[in-house]
């Protein structure tokens, strides 16, 4: 008998950790006869706020700061991690959650609004480990392979998602800076040995600031330095504006305010004041008394309305309702709630939110609830003209056909904090005209910048073993699956200039024979994938952070419907693997229907496939054969769920989430039953499978007869434990069978 092995499951937040509820109870049943122990590690948002602001509660308030734990186990081999999606919570997100452990006895502080005091700007310091992306980039101790598995390309093609029409006359454009921006000024250096460096703010009089020291750089480490100026970001947005009105399409700013959480969301503040402008020139003063700070969105300003006198907030009210009336029209997030994408930074993000827009003929739903043009304005130009030729090459060949399209898997850099998305500590806005110097311990300066008051400054870092490993895992792809493997990167980008240095030196460590590997420009690369896509011919994308972000959406949204159905591995630069579930996030409006109706829509596809290569890994690095069986037989039984069509409906009264994990367990329970390689598992599970069967007609039924009404579970970011178990495993036959296994 191999020794017990562990695979660590994350409990998360919204919709997957609803289904958690439901799913690991099947999970922990049919493993526990093969030596596995599944340990749950809550990384909730409610969780981390709690574990960061353990010395405000009672002793039996406290727990377990799980992520830290986590961050530590990615770094060991033997780690097996299943890691389902979470909240990057933007500050409404995270006032609401702070709001909701109040209420339930929590005494943590309140987000500090303002920072007047010493313990204000610990307390923020606390509440800044939490905000935005802070889970995934902890855990990412590797790079991201992501694709979709035969099967669910296979499910797609013969059940194709609906896909909107494309006209040539489309209006609908991306929108992006020609100067002053990121791209257009960035340097950057790779450094021959290692320093440490310091980050120095001069002023016009020569005062210096220093904004960050003692940064470690190790040995060949990619560098980077740039900023976006105020200035030419503001008279950008001022002519997207005006040009949206002209055209008649709607205004919509795509960004990553979540990952990106120091510089997007001052970005995203600059378009709402812009949009806002007369608002603001008239009610400023105001604003600033009551403390409105619109990089949290225009939700912000309207929720603090309520602290000013009736009179004036009517007024204000108005100012606002005449400014939406008069202005382009603003793409929506929830017409029949009157939200719109500028009220909350999180409600549409970039990754998610382009390709859902490209899936539906480039539109997005105006105020009417009408699908509409729309300008898509994405003020950074690093990588917006991926958009702009995947909708020049729809204008002209009309929507892709997810029957016959090709699949673009993706290989990207992402291991320790890689390129933008771990700039978020060296980001500054700037306060003074000057410059921003890099300085290395010698006192050498790396790079320099003039900067303005207002100007968003930052530095990436990119480390050379992530490079050399990411490189490795592409002709690794490559080879396995005999696809063209295209590098993302730009020759004429200070930053992807130095990674192609790179690239071309790594790439000779490898067998590249009779592979097909290029680089191309992300142009270039977006022009040549969708050539061949359209054929069903297949490309490997290997790209940066950004990109692999970008990319993991908008080709699984357009291939497969969602990026949900995703494989997606990371394996960890010291032996162990990261297994995360799906690419996409954790679908917010599931949770609001479950509540009302009792129909959860999730579906945990995403799941399935995590957990079916974590039992092979477990199964490879513990010599437990036991799991090498479950993880056949799950792909088995997963391939059966997509060929009996078993994923969730939209619809109440129809299967749901709990349906399909049913469905999930009762073809598991059949594989294992008639597989040949271990007698035991075949034995437990034939008399499983036989109560499963019996019994499926009544269990699905009794599964869409409860559903119709509203639940309670009496919380959001923190349920009552007893009251979402019981709703999300209400079938009494159903658990009955799954204890047999326990015995
Ligand atoms: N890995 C992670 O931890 C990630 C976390 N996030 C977080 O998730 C939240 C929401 O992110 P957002 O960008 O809106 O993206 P989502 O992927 O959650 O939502 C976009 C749409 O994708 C579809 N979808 C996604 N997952 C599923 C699923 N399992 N089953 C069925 N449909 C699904 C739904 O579309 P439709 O209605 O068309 O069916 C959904 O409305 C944010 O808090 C964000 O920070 C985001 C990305 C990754
Ligand atoms: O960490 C996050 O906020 C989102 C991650 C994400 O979108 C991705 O990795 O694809
Ligand atoms: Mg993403």
């Amino acid at each position: 008998m191999s020794k017990i092995a562990k695979i660590v499951y994350t409990k998360t937040d919204e919709a997957p950790a609803l289904a958690t509820r439901s799913f690991l109870p099947i999970v922990k049943a049919f493993t526990k006869s093969s030596n596995i122990e599944v340990e749950v590690k809550d990384i909730s948002l409610a969780a981390r706020i709690l574990a960061n602001f353990s010395e405000y509660l009672e002793d039996n308030q406290k727990v377990e700061d799980a992520l830290a734990t986590l961050g530590e186990l990615a770094k060991l081999p033997t780690t097996n991690i299943i890691k389902l999606p979470n909240i990057s919570a933007s500050v409404p997100q995270l006032k609401e959650a702070i709001a909701e452990l109040q209420e339930k006895g929590f005494a943590i502080p309140n987000y500090p609004e303002e920072i007047k005091t010493d313990e204000d700007k610990a307390v923020l310091a606390l509440y800044n480990k939490v905000k935005g992306s802070a889970v995934n980039p902890v855990l990412r101790e590797g790079n991201s392979d992501r694709r979709a598995p035969k099967a669910v390309k296979n499910y797609a093609r013969k059940n194709p998602h609906s896909m909107g029409a494309w006209l040539s006359s489309s209006k609908t454009h991306v929108a992006t800076m020609s100067e002053g921006d990121f791209a257009h000024n960035e340097k950057s250096a790779t450094l021959k040995n290692a320093t440490t460096i310091s980050i120095e703010h001069v002023a016009k009089n020569g005062t210096k600031t220093i904004l960050k020291e003692n940064l470690n750089i190790l040995k060949g480490e990619i560098i980077d330095a740039t900023v976006m100026s105020k200035k030419a970001l503001i008279a950008f947005l001022e002519e997207q504006y005006e040009d949206a009105l002209d055209k008649n399409v709607l205004f919509s700013l795509h960004m990553k305010a979540t990952m990106m959480k120091v510089s997007d969301p001052i970005i995203f503040g600059h378009a709402v004041r812009v949009y806002f402008s007369d608002l603001f020139k008239k009610h400023g003063k105001t604003f600033q008394k009551i403390g409105i700070d619109v990089n949290n969105g225009l939700g912000n300003l309207l929720s603090k309305l309520s602290e000013l006198p009736k009179e004036k907030r009517d007024e204000i009210r108005n100012d606002i309702r005449y400014a939406i009336d008069h202005g382009p029209e603003l793409a929506m997030v929830n017409s029949d709630k009157g939200i719109t994408n500028l009220h909350v930074p999180s409600d549409v993000i970039i990754d998610a939110s382009m390709p859902a827009m490209i899936r539906t003929s480039g539109k997005m739903w105006n105020a009417d609830g009408k699908l509409q043009d729309t300008k898509a304005i994405i003020p950074d130009s690093s990588y917006a003209g991926i958009y702009t030729a995947t909708i020049d090459f729809c204008k002209k060949h009309g929507a892709f056909d997810p029957t016959t399209m090709g699949t673009v898997p993706n290989v990207g850099l992402m291991a320790q904090k890689a390129e933008e998305y771990g700039s978020h500590d060296k980001t500054f806005e700037i306060e003074k005209n000057g410059k921003v110097v890099v300085k290395d311990a010698a006192g050498k300066v790396l790079m320099e910048h003039e900067v303005e008051t207002g100007d968003i400054w930052r530095m990436c870092q990119t480390k050379d073993a992530p490079i050399q490993d990411w490189v490795k895992l592409a002709v690794t792809r490559a080879r396995a699956s005999q696809t063209p493997a295209v590098f993302w990167l730009d020759k004429n980008r200070a930053h992807d200039a130095e990674i192609i240095k790179k690239v071309k030196v790594y790439l000779n460590d490898h067998d590249t024979s009779n592979l097909d590997i290029r680089i191309l420009s992300p142009i270039k690369a977006t022009e040549f994938t969708l050539k061949r896509i359209i054929k069903g011919e297949d490309t490997i994308s290997v790209s940066g952070n950004v990109l692999r972000d970008y990319l993991t959406d908008l080709f699984p949204i357009l291939e497969v419907g969602t990026s949900a159905k995703m494989l997606s591995i990371v394996p960890l630069m010291n032996g162990g693997g990261l297994f995360e579930t799906g690419a996409g996030g954790s679908a917010p409006k599931h949770v609001d229907q479950f509540l009302e109706e009792n129909h959860l829509r999730w579906d945990s596809l995403g799941e399935f496939l995590a957990l079916a290569v974590s039992l092979e890994h477990l199964g490879t690095t513990n010599n437990n054969t036991k799991a090498l069986v479950l993880s056949e037989t799950l792909d088995d039984a997963t391939d059966k769920f997509l060929d009996n069509d078993k994923s969730p409906s939209r619809k109440v009264g129809e299967l749901d989430n709990r349906g399909s994990h049913f469905y999930l367990a009762l073809y598991w329970a059949k594989e294992l039953a008639n597989q040949t390689k271990d007698a035991e598992l075949s034995k437990e599970f034939g008399k499983i499978y036989n109560e499963l069967a019996k019994n499926e007609t009544k269990i699905i039924a009794q599964l869409n007869e409860i559903q119709g009404n509203s639940v309670d579970i009496q919380g959001y970011y923190q349920p009552n434990d007893v009251l979402a178990d019981n709703a999300m495993r209400p079938n009494a036959i159903f658990n009955n069978i799954l204890s047999l296994l326990n015995v």
